[in-house]
């Protein structure tokens, strides 16, 4: 696992925030602002809603997302993951679960060209509505709904080589019932990887510390050249989040019994 220190150093592109814009956007913030910004408490605004936002302002990531037209620090996971594990390339078709409010999208978008004649493809899904990315399909469904998979399907028409998958339920604060819930998405996610994806293909997917469990991890063994847990610079420090990397797919080789619970 990467260790979740400072801002690794980068090209820095500059900051044009039109998402039509051929510039290809990713390089992380470079260095750590001079200037602390303190927030002050005001009257109304909770103690941890103070602490939010002192922590927004100067996060480096946070800055540095906003100079670059990103829509969110959590596009800096991606780039950072892709940059080690080489996941995206031009051409690639891909399907991005969780994926409001677009970070990873608009990634996944400029890295497969997907805006480009003979570029690649890129569908987009998340439960809340989200504003639509140049490029991609974006779709606004429940994963875990029955529907979900054919619509993916449907909007991909074909063989998939790269499943992302960041989604996270709203933490409780209730550390069991948080890691089983990212755990079952997790698990679904996997599920889908498994009936959409081209030999050779790869799944990238936020689990929590402790890394894939058990049985999710043993099945995606047998079906994966190389499995990894990293957890990108971009992740806070502090939370619990590590990204499952499994690469290489080929699927069963004919009627093993993989476990899974087909009831
Ligand atoms: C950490 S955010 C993803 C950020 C995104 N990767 C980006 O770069 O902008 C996690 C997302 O997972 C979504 N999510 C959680 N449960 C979901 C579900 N059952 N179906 C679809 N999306 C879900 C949330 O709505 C949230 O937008």
């Amino acid at each position: 696992m990467s260790s979740a220190e400072g801002p690794k150093s980068g090209g820095g592109s500059k900051g044009s925030k039109s998402e039509a814009s051929s510039r290809v956007r990713g390089s992380a913030p470079t260095g750590s602002r001079d200037l602390f910004v303190r927030v002050r408490t005001a009257k109304g605004r909770k103690a941890s809603s103070t602490r939010w936002l002192q922590r927004q302002l100067n996060d480096p990531y946070v800055l540095e997302a906003k100079r670059q037209g990103l829509r969110s620090r959590a596009a800096f996971k991606l780039i950072e993951l892709d940059e080690r594990f080489t996941l995206l390339k031009p051409g690639m078709r891909v399907v991005d679960l969780g994926a409001a409010p677009g970070g990873w999208t608009q990634i996944a978008v400029e890295r497969t060209r997907s805006l480009h004649p003979n570029g690649g493809k890129v569908v987009g899904m998340d439960i809340l509505e989200w504003e639509g990315v140049a490029g991609a399909t974006c779709l606004t469904h429940d994963f875990m709904d029955d529907a979900a998979p054919l619509m993916l399907k449907g909007a991909m028409d074909g063989a998939v080589d790269l499943v992302l998958s960041d989604m996270a339920a709203p933490t409780t604060g209730h550390r069991q019932t948080d890691h089983l819930r990212v755990m079952g998405l997790a698990e679904a996610a996997w599920y889908f990887a498994e009936e959409v994806l081209a030999p050779g293909g790869a799944f990238v997917c936020k689990v929590f510390q402790g890394g894939t469990e058990g049985a999710l991890l043993t099945r995606m063994k047998k079906m994966c050249e190389v499995i990894r847990h990293a957890k990108p610079p971009a992740s806070r420090q502090g939370s619990p989040e590590v990204y499952v990397i499994a690469q290489g797919f080929r699927g069963l080789s004919g009627g093993e019994d993989t476990g899974r619970d087909e009831s």
